[in-house]
């Protein structure tokens, strides 16, 4: 297992480049089930999630060839409708493939997704919607099976927005017979992604990106290539290190557009934004001042960015109220930040940060993929060394995090972790 050594207190500058969004990538992945053939996606990045998603399509019998950041899909010969519990369990979206499976083969096997560390994360509006599509699900020694001679189109009401759920749905009706209605559906722009990818193999959806969004099932969908969307939380957790050290970066291959939630709040911390020709520059300012934040389903502040944010507030002038309103234990990383010194009180689903003058360097160990990257921008601000561990839910979602950080001057090394 590896771990991370930073010396704090570096000013970061230079330019950065974001690489294609994993929570994008794995649901476009995931389609390729749909379209019997070869597809080719582009832009995607290297994380673990992408080869445990791979594994999940080589297991149904699909050929995957990967080469830099262009991957080969070919979803022809497909032999298996089942996911097992020892992948799935690893990634929660690989329970995605349930619904293009029952698309594909009428039936699908696939192994109930492992807890996560930040809530419960039921997937009961996921298994609902495919019910309403007309799909006979039981559960049964922890797997979901589900069977439906051909899925039929159907007005579905989620009773909140869930993106996976939407996702699900997307693919389920796609190839359905007659129209589909998703309403109180997600927005996100990973869902506007998905929903191209889905076009392009011939899918007729309308209104990805608003929360009704109409699929008229088509008789069948054909491969196609796709370049996968940036990654906005990669993004923004840049911007939040450039804050964070008084930096200034540019940033390339963002969507300023994708994160105006997250921008907005960094303006009123008193962080510089400004962005041309595609390329956003971000320069923190001598002193941040507090802000509050409540997480809300894209168009709101995004909970992929709460433990991002909570570090900045870490050490802004004044206290800062920040309530998590997606999932119920995403405060996980509330303890290691109080290992730095910061002044942070939890009741229920809302955070009190009181800014400290500053942070001291500190062993930190990461419990979940955005608590990683939170300890990180941490360490960075800290003035002296920190060694951040269990950095193997970070590979989950950063590309190569601590290289981009080195590039842009930070004092940051992967080094083997004896002690695990
Ligand atoms: C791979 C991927 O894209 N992951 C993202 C996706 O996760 P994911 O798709 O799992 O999150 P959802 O949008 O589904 O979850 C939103 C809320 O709905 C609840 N819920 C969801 C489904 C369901 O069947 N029943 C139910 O109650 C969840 O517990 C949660 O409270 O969106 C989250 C919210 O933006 C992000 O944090 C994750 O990074
Ligand atoms: C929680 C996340 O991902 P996942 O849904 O894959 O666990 C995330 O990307 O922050």
């Amino acid at each position: 297992m590896d771990k991370l050594i930073i010396n704090g207190g570096k000013k970061l500058s230079g330019d950065v480049t974001v690489s294609g969004s994993k929570n994008a990538s794995l649901p476009i992945f995931i389609s390729t089930i749909l379209a019997p053939g070869c597809h080719e996606i582009s832009n995607v990045p290297f994380l673990r999630d992408i080869n445990t998603t791979i594994k999940v399509l080589e297991q149904l019998g699909a050929r995957v060839d990967g080469k830099g950041n262009v991957v080969k899909i070919d979803t022809t010969d497909l032999n298996s409708f089942e996911a097992t519990y020892d992948l799935v369990r690893t990634m929660r979206a690989s329970v995605l493939v349930l619904g293009p499976l029952l698309a594909r083969f009428g039936q699908a096997r696939v192994s109930l997704p492992g807890g996560c560390a930040i809530g419960a994360r039921p997937i009961n509006l996921h298994l609902k919607g495919l019910a309403a599509l007309g799909a006979e699900i039981t559960l049964e020694h922890g797997y979901v099976e589900a069977k439906a001679k051909k899925l039929k189109g159907a007005r579905i009401h989620f009773d909140l927005p869930t993106v996976g759920g939407t996702e699900q749905l997307l693919m389920a009706a796609a190839t359905a017979k007659g129209e589909t209605i998703l309403e109180n559906a997600a927005r996100e722009p990973e869902i506007v992604d998905h929903a191209d990818i889905l076009n392009k193999m011939g899918a007729k959806i309308e209104g990805a990106g608003t929360d009704t969004i109409r699929i008229v099932g088509v008789d069948g969908l054909h491969p196609t290539s796709h370049t996968v969307m940036p990654d906005r939380i990669e993004a923004g957790t840049f911007m939040v290190a450039a804050a964070m050290t008084g930096g200034d970066i540019r940033i390339h291959n963002m969507r300023l557009d994708h994160l105006d939630a997250l921008a907005f709040k960094l303006q009123d911390a008193g962080v510089e934004i400004s962005n041309k020709d595609n390329i956003v520059r971000v320069k923190g300012p001598k002193k941040i001042k507090s802000v509050n934040i409540k997480t809300r389903p894209y168009p709101g502040f995004p909970t992929d960015m709460q433990a991002q944010f909570m570090a900045l507030m870490c050490i802004a002038e004044g206290a800062s109220v920040i309530s998590e309103n997606i999932f119920e234990n995403r405060f996980m990383h509330v303890s290691e930040l109080l290992r730095f010194g910061a002044d942070i009180t939890v009741e229920g689903n809302t955070a009190t940060v009181k800014g400290v003058k500053k942070l001291s360097g500190a062993p930190v160990m990461a419990t979940d993929l955005r608590a990683s990257a939170s300890l990180i921008l941490a360490a960075l601000a800290a003035d002296s060394t920190s060694e951040v561990s269990r950095i193997y839910h970070l590979d989950r979602g950063y590309e190569s995090i601590e290289k981009k950080l080195a590039g842009l001057g930070a004092d940051i090394v992967r080094v083997k972790d004896e002690s695990q």
